[in-house]
């Protein structure tokens, strides 16, 4: 049966490693691009979670690869199967998986035939638009079922041919990064126009990044545009993907609440993850760190508040902003109005719980105010959005009574969460799963 809640045990300090599962995003991404390739590749150190088996449940249903998950040994593998990429005669659900979905979309236009995908009510709500505004410059022909921009989508193809057009990065950088990942199976030259300011700039550099490791250069000026040239060939073979480092914010976290120290080994200067900057913006709130190639400790300290811009790392707001209520003093998050359009209503949602513990937060339409104080237990409620349950937990370290409900809901990203929560507790040195 599922737990309909659990109640979060307070812990005084603690000073651990703690081994934080691969990232999401780079999981994400060598999943589609080895089904795009057509050639065996192997991700180890992958993510296994609700979103990647969605992923590797719809690239399946295309008929052209194997997807083979271990998630005991955190690798997947992609086989050709030598049949043709086929548009599946069934919908395709991907659950509440937004990146996949981005970029099923635009893989669905080198499938042959129509291709409806589709998921949670949440992400029948969930902004599709500028890709679907700009997917008839590279050929590909896809609507809206309901003609309102969101889930579920219809694809036909195959339509990706290539080819010069516009999209806006206002709303999501998940579009951009769709374009430039399935733009590696087009016959012609990609070029992507941005009309706007892209968002979340770092997930593009992360896709840049993965396309590079598998042997595709993209061509770019700035963040205005990119251009994949036809003709260069994805490679196969074995990728190793690094610790998330959004799935790593909530052990920051529980250092800087408690005065505690975690190391995160694994992941550090290079990462080219853009939620890496909690360390940064932690550190502005007193806390202190070190950073090596490929470890990250962080101690926590005096907290005071700070005024941030959190526009390239959207995903670890949540878990910020919970540290806030513990700081002395008021820290103002700005340029995150992308929160409203992920898996629930972060910025309402954050403003609603912070406040049934006692906590003064202002809430705008692209911003939020809190001021630290002394929280008080509560009932958390986490509007099937993991990182909601996974940052009030942090909060139920320091504060009797925080009661997470829903807590199944961490498996859209991180199954094994409540296990490594617990592994704080206790004298070991190792916090494993
Ligand atoms: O490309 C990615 O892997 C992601 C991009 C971000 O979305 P936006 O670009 O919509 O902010 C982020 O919130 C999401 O969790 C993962
Ligand atoms: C916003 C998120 O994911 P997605 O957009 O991929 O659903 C997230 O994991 O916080």
């Amino acid at each position: 049966m599922k737990a309909e809640s659990v109640t979060i045990r307070p812990l005084q300090t603690f000073d651990k490693r703690v081994k934080v599962l691969g990232s999401k995003s780079y999981s994400n991404r060598y999943l589609a691009l080895a089904a795009l390739s057509g050639e065996a590749t192997t991700i180890e150190g992958a993510l296994v979670c609700d979103d990647t088996q969605f992923l590797a449940g719809a690239l399946r249903a295309f008929g052209h690869v194997e997807v083979e998950i271990d998630a005991a040994a955190e690798r997947i593998t992609v086989t050709p199967t030598g049949r043709p990429m086929t548009a599946p005669a069934e919908e395709v659900y991907v659950g509440a998986a937004g990146t996949p979905i981005r970029f099923l979309i635009a893989m669905a236009g080198h499938a042959d035939g129509t291709t409806v995908l589709t998921g949670t009510k949440r992400m029948q709500e969930r902004p599709m638009g500028s890709l679907l505004d700009a997917l008839p410059g590279v050929g590909v022909t896809a609507e809206a079922v309901r003609g309102n921009g969101s889930p579920p989508i219809r694809v036909t193809g195959p339509s990706f041919r290539g080819g010069s057009t516009r999209i806006s990065g206002a709303v999501s950088s998940q579009f951009t990064s769709s374009l430039l990942v399935n733009a590696t199976r087009a016959e012609q030259d990609t070029e992507i126009h941005l009309v706007d300011d892209l968002i979340s700039k770092p997930y593009v550099e992360m896709t840049i990044a993965a396309l590079a490791e598998l042997g595709v250069t993209v061509e770019r000026d700035g963040y205005t545009r990119f251009k994949v040239a036809a003709g260069q060939k994805l490679r196969g073979g074995t990728v190793a993907v690094e610790p998330d480092a959004s799935g790593m914010s909530y052990f920051l976290a529980a250092a800087a609440v408690l005065g505690g120290t975690v190391t995160v080994p694994g992941i550090g200067r290079t990462s080219k993850q853009g939620d890496v900057g909690l360390v940064d913006a932690l550190v502005r709130m007193g806390c202190t760190a070190e950073v090596t190639d490929d470890s990250i400790t962080l101690t926590g300290g005096e907290l005071h508040g700070i005024d941030i811009d959190m526009e390239t790392m959207p995903d670890v707001v949540p878990t910020l902003a919970v540290v806030a209520a513990f700081a002395r003093g008021t820290t103002h998050i700005s340029n995150i109005a992308s929160l409203r359009i992920k898996e629930c209503d972060r910025i309402a949602a954050v403003t609603t719980e912070l406040r049934k513990m006692g906590i003064t937060v202002e809430e705008h339409a692209d911003a939020m105010t809190i001021t630290g104080g002394t929280p008080h237990g509560a009932v958390i409620d986490t509007y099937d959005d993991h990182r909601i349950a996974m940052c009030f937990a942090i909060a139920g370290l320091r504060t009797e009574g925080v009661v997470i409900t829903d807590p199944g809901c961490v498996a859209k990203s991180f199954p094994t969460f409540w296990q490594t929560l617990d592994g704080l507790h206790g004298d070991d040195t190792t916090s494993t799963l």
